[in-house]
């Protein structure tokens, strides 16, 4: 459950979000809009790596201002481009460090880490060089790094953008499945359909908060 309360957001001069209020408790939540209307700044309010300037964004029963690093841990965050979140040698190393904190049993960590690379279809490359998989493979090695952390939300900041259409339905089928909270930004308009919520945004504002065909509508018109 992710509250924002009369959210604002200033970047230097600028004001990116302008009086965003909303209760997001459905499982698929997309957001979409123009290029700057401050998607990806209110993607990063949901974990605490952007803070309101003024406002209150609570996740989980947690205010982001005070408990950044207590929702940092239940609230995944997944960045548009895999290499920035790739940091180990091999794949299967890549996931494990995720898990670095949590002091577990090497057993433990080598199980975990087997268990999510074969849910999304990279057993194959556990030992592979992480910086060798194919653009949609190191997206879904991101993910797969994410997840193994089991967060309650994940939120997703352009999953698909770099990614051609087989791979970007492989993210698709992978999103259908998970069992957490997930909220999507996305310029992937076709990854929204099966969504329950959609918000767009318009210059720091949301214009529309309604299912996909409806807010998509309402984008288009926008766009038009
Ligand atoms: N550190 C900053 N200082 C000043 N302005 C910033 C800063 N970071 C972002 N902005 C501005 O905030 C606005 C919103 O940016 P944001 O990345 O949230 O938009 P977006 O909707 O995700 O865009 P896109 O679709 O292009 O990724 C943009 O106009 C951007 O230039």
């Amino acid at each position: 459950m992710i509250e924002l309360a009369d959210v604002r957001v200033r970047l230097g001069e600028r004001e990116v979000l302008r009086g965003v209020s909303a209760t997001l408790a459905e499982r698929r939540i997309g957001v979409i809009g123009a290029n700057g209307s401050g998607k990806s700044t209110l993607a990063r309010l949901f974990n605490g790596l952007a803070l309101p300037t003024t406002g209150t964004v609570t996740v989980l029963g947690h205010d982001t201002r005070r408990q950044a690093a207590k929702i940092r841990r239940r609230v995944g965050f997944l960045f548009t481009d895999p290499d920035a979140q790739i940091v180990m040698p091999t794949v299967a190393e890549d996931v494990a460090f995720s898990l670095r904190r949590h002091k577990l049993p090497a057993e433990e960590v080598r199980d975990r880490v087997a268990a999510v690379l074969e849910r999304h279809g990279l057993a194959g490359h556990a030992d592979h060089p992480a910086h060798q998989l194919s653009g949609g493979q190191k997206q879904l090695l991101a993910l797969c790094s994410v997840l193994v952390l089991e967060p309650e939300i994940l939120i997703m900041d352009e999953p698909t953008t770099l990614l051609d259409l087989r791979h970007s339905r492989l993210v698709a089928e992978h999103l259908r499945v998970l069992p957490q909270q997930v909220v999507v930004v996305t310029h992937d308009l076709s990854l929204l359909a099966d969504f329950d919520r959609v918000l767009v945004l318009d210059d720091g504002r949301v214009v529309a908060d309604a299912p996909p065909d409806e807010a998509i509508g309402h984008y288009r018109g926008l766009m038009a």
